[in-house]
């Protein structure tokens, strides 16, 4: 699958090849979740619930270098930004993992909400937050989204975001299947999850709706796609890198 993934990718496109109309062109971004992390050994075999309690912890305490880097990177978004249209909306997303305090409304945020989770899978704050469980692979491969973020034209970080399009979907295959699997998992551990479907399905319209407008031409759009790759791969490499550490059982 990967494979032909990359072939599709090497493919020549004439110069003057029409762009596709938006309809076409969100099929196609769509169609790249073929190569999403859902689809990993590592996530088969962790929502399969054929996981160890260490292969559980070791994962999670490797995406928290995912989520911390997370709004550091929509502030690199927001940096090269200069439309404030865009920057309104976009700064919710660092709300949502850092969390705020406004008018008596407090939320936690999406980065506590995850070490609640470490903790409900029996690790302590301290060794997560101190990132010793996390894999130089996991460092590298994050590291690299963030930097692109900063480097890259801002419709371009905000197109790479769009791996969002499949996060719904693999966030209520834990929530549908880690309660069964896992009973060892405490349940409000898993807030972290329900509270992303809806968030995500948000962060996706705006992130379409941007990309659908901005890359018009041909030669945009397979830019576009290219990015969208680029990002699949941060993830997927994430998972190799865990799978690495902490196996994968069979
Ligand atoms: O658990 C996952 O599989 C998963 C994947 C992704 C993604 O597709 O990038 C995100 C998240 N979770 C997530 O929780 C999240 O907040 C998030 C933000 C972004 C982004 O690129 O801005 N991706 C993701």
């Amino acid at each position: 699958m990967k494979a032909e993934i990359l072939q599709a990718r090497r493919e020549a496109v004439p110069a003057d090849a029409p762009a596709w109309g938006a309809a076409e062109f969100e099929t196609k971004l769509r169609e790249r979740g073929r190569a999403y992390h859902i689809h990993h050994p590592y996530n088969l075999m962790l929502n399969g619930g054929r996981a160890t309690r260490e292969q559980v912890q070791g994962w999670v305490a490797n995406r928290y270098y995912y989520q911390i880097a997370i709004p550091v990177k929509d502030a690199a978004v927001l940096s090269n930004c200069p439309d404030p249209a865009v920057r309104r909306g976009w700064v919710q997303r660092i709300l949502d993992h850092d969390g705020f305090e406004l008018g008596g409304v407090r939320d936690a945020g999406g980065i506590e909400a995850w070490l609640r989770l470490a903790e409900a899978v029996g690790l302590s704050r301290e060794e997560v937050t101190d990132q010793r469980h996390v894999t130089p692979g996991v460092r590298f491969a994050v590291d690299a989204y963030v930097n692109f973020a900063r480097r890259a034209p801002w419709q371009e970080a905000v197109c790479s975001s769009l791996t969002e399009l499949f996060a719904p979907e693999i966030h209520k295959q834990r929530l549908a299947t880690w309660p069964e699997h896992y009973p060892w998992i405490e349940s409000e551990g898993l807030h972290y999850f329900r509270s992303r479907v809806s968030q995500a399905r948000r962060d996706v319209e705006q992130g379409l709706s941007v990309t659908l407008a901005h890359f018009s031409t041909r030669a945009a759009q397979e830019r576009a796609l290219e990015v969208l790759q680029f990002k699949l791969d941060i993830l997927w490499t994430m998972n190799d890198a865990i799978a690495l550490k902490y196996g994968v059982s069979a």
